[in-house]
C-alpha cells in the first residue's frame, strides 16, 4: 500500500514525499482510512511505529476543506501528557501540513503566558497542548472552541497514569459534542473505560499484541552485584562499537544529575533531562540530542517520554523502572521507524520482582547475559514460576578479556591499580558514578551529616531542593500546581529517597568543574554541570 491509496489531500502527499516516507506503517494504514471516514478510533501500536502521523495526517486532511464558521479558534486539539511530546507533535504537524499552510501552535506548562496569549489570539488550525495549561487558558476565555472538529488524546495510557483524566474530562465537556475523537496509546490495557466515556462508538485498532512487539529491539539483562559493578559495566558498554547515541534511565532526578556530571567528566558528551529542569533547559537539551551534540542522555521517565531521535542506538536501564509500562516506553526510544536498537537493563537479585513484572507485561523472558571480565560475583537467581535459575548467558567475544574500543579501565571492580585510572586530582580512588554509588549505599558518616544537609538555595541560590526526587513526585507537583489531578497510587510511596540517602558532599552544584586527569574518553573539559554538551 502507498500513501496515495489512502485518499489524502495531494498537498499532504507532497509533504510525505519530501519527508522521505514511502509507504504507511501498519498503524497508519489501518487508522487513516477509518479516521477519514469520520470514525472515532481507539488505537494502539508499539513505540516508534508512526502513531503521530496516524492521527496527524487525517487531522490535517480536515484542513483541506474550509470550515463554515469563520473564527480564529483551532479545528483540531491534540492533548499530550508531556511538554516534550507536545513539541514533537507540533513539529510533526508543521512538517506534514507544510503545503497546506497549517497553522500549528503548542501550548504547554512551564512556558511564559504572554507569548502563549499572543499565539492564541491569532488564527490557528491545530492546537497541541498539555491538559493543565490548556485548562488555564480555557478558563481565562482565551480559547475559542467554536470551530473544533477533532480531539486527539495522544499517549492516553500515560495521561491516565499521570492523573490527567479529570482534566481531560473537563476539557471534553467544554468541546463541541459533534467532534471526532481519536485516542492513541501504547497499550489499550486499562484504557477501554476512557474510550467509553470520551469516544462515540469507536473502532478499536491494535497493531501486534504486546508479546509480538519490540522484535526489532534486542533486550539484554546484566546482573550486577552493586553500584560499583553497575558503573564499571556502564563505562564499558558506552565505549562499545555500535553505540551512536544512548539514553540512560535512572530512577531519580538527583541520580540523573550526578551520573550525567560524572559521565561528562569522563569525556562523554552528556546531558541530564528531568522534571526539575526548566522547560527551556529541557528543550535545549533535546535540541542538542537531536543534533548529535549530546551523545549520552541521562534521563528520568517523565522527561524522556515520547522522545523521537533517530540516532539512539542504545537504551540503558541503569535503574529498573518501577512500572512495567515504563520499561516498554524506555526501550521504545531506540529501534524507531524500522531501525534496530539495543536495550540493556541492569538488575540485582533484589530486583527480581521488577523483572518478573516486566516479563509478564512484555511476554519477553530475560536471559541474563555476562560480559567477560564483568561477571557478577553473586550467584544470579532468575527464579520464575517454573523455578528457573540461570548463571547467565555469555555475551561478547568470550575471550576472557573485557572489550571496548578504547580507554577501557573497568576490569578492576575492587579498586586495584588506581594509578592508571582517569580520575585523579581531587577524585582519586573513585570512578564516575561513585558518587551515585555512595548515595545509594548506607553510610554512617553521611547519615550523621544528614541533619545539616543543605538545599540548593543555600548552596547556589537555586530555589530547587532535591528533596522531591521521583518522577511520580513530579507528577504530584503538577497535580498541586493545576489542582484536581489524581496521581497514581504509588505516588504515595515513601517519597523521599534522597532524604534517606543524604548527600555525601553535604551540598552540590557549586558549578565548579572537577579535575579529571587523564581522560580516556574524548578530550573536552567540563565547564558546567547539567547541560554538559
Ligand atoms: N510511514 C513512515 N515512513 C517512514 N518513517 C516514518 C513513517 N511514519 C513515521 N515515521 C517516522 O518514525 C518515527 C517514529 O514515529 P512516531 O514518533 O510517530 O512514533 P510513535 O508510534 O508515536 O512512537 P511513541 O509511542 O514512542 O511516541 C518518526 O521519526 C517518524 O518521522
Amino acid at each position: 500500500m502507498s500513501f496515495a491509496d489512502l485518499n489524502l489531500d495531494p498537498s499532504i502527499l507532497r509533504a510525505l514525499t519530501e519527508a522521505g516516507y514511502e509507504s504507511p506503517t501498519p498503524i497508519q494504514a489501518q487508522s487513516i482510512p477509518e479516521a477519514l471516514q469520520g470514525r472515532d478510533i481507539m488505537a494502539s501500536a508499539q513505540t516508534g511505529t508512526g502513531k503521530t502521523a496516524a492521527f496527524t495526517l487525517p487531522a490535517l486532511n480536515l484542513l483541506a476543506t474550509q470550515h463554515p464558521v469563520r473564527s480564529r479558534g483551532p479545528r483540531i486539539l491534540v492533548l499530550t501528557p508531556t511538554r516534550e511530546l507536545a513539541a514533537q507533535v507540533n513539529e510533526a504537524a508543521r512538517k506534514y501540513g507544510k503545503f497546506l499552510r497549517a497553522r500549528c501552535v503548542s501550548i504547554v506548562g512551564g512556558m511564559p503566558y504572554p507569548l502563549q496569549n499572543k499565539l492564541l489570539s491569532q488564527p490557528l488550525d491545530i492546537l497541541v497542548a498539555t491538559p493543565g495549561r490548556f485548562i488555564d487558558h480555557l478558563e481565562r476565555g482565551r480559547i475559542d472552541l467554536s470551530r473544533l472538529q477533532m480531539l486527539v488524546l495522544d499517549e492516553a495510557d500515560r495521561m491516565l497514569d499521570m492523573g490527567f483524566m479529570p482534566d481531560v474530562e473537563r476539557i471534553c465537556d467544554a468541546l463541541p459534542a459533534e467532534r471526532q475523537t481519536l485516542l492513541f496509546s501504547a497499550t489499550l490495557d486499562g484504557i477501554m473505560d476512557i474510550g467509553k466515556r470520551f469516544l462515540r462508538d469507536p473502532i478499536t485498532i491494535q497493531v501486534a499484541g504486546q508479546k509480538d512487539k519490540h522484535a526489532n529491539i534486542e533486550q539484554r539483562l546484566h546482573f550486577v552485584d552493586d553500584m560499583n559493578h553497575k558503573n564499571k559495566l556502564l563505562e564499558h558498554l558506552l565505549v562499545e562499537p555500535g553505540v551512536n547515541q544512548a539514553i540512560i534511565f535512572t530512577s531519580t532526578k538527583r541520580h540523573a544529575d550526578l551520573l550525567a556530571e560524572d559521565l561528562y567528566a569522563a569525556g562523554h558528551k552528556t546531558a541530564a533531562l528531568h522534571g526539575d529542569m526548566t522547560q527551556g533547559a529541557r528543550n535545549r537539551t533535546l535540541t542538542k540530542l537531536r543534533h548529535g551534540d549530546v551523545k549520552v542522555l541521562v534521563a528520568t521517565d517523565v522527561a524522556a517520554r515520547g522522545i523521537d531521535v533517530h540516532g539512539i542506538t542504545h537504551v540503558i536501564n541503569y535503574d529498573l523502572p518501577k512500572f512495567a509500562e515504563d520499561y516498554v516506553h524506555r526501550i521504545g526510544r531506540t529501534g524507531r521507524a524500522n531501525n534496530t536498537g539495543i536495550a540493556i537493563s541492569f538488575a540485582s537479585n533484589t530486583d527480581r520482582h521488577l523483572l518478573r513484572k516486566i516479563e509478564q507485561y512484555t511476554g519477553h523472558k530475560f536471559q541474563p547475559a555476562v560480559i567477560a571480565g564483568f561477571e557478577p560475583k553473586r550467584a544470579v537467581r532468575m527464579d520464575d514460576g517454573e523455578g528457573r535459575r540461570s548463571n547467565g548467558k555469555r555475551h561478547g567475544s568470550g575471550n576472557g578479556r573485557p572489550q571496548g574500543k578504547s580507554g577501557f579501565r573497568g576490569n578492576n571492580r575492587d579498586g586495584g591499580n588506581r594509578e592508571n585510572r582517569e580520575f585523579r586530582g581531587n577524585r582519586e580512588n573513585s570512578s564516575f558514578g561513585d558518587r551515585v554509588m555512595r548515595e545509594g549505599q548506607p553510610n554512617r558518616a553521611r547519615d550523621a551529616r544528614q541533619g545539616e544537609q543543605k538545599t540548593d538555595r543555600e548552596v547556589n541560590g537555586n530555589s530547587k531542593s532535591y528533596t522531591k526526587d521521583t518522577d511520580f513526585q513530579f507528577a504530584r507537583a503538577l497535580t498541586e500546581e493545576f489542582g484536581q489531578r489524581r496521581p497514581r497510587s504509588s505516588n504515595n510511596q515513601p517519597a523521599n529517597k534522597q532524604e534517606r540517602f543524604g548527600n555525601p558532599n553535604g551540598h552540590r552544584g557549586n558549578n565548579k568543574p572537577r579535575a579529571t586527569g587523564n581522560k580516556s574518553f574524548g578530550e573536552s573539559s567540563p565547564k558546567r554541570p547539567r547541560s554538559f554538551a
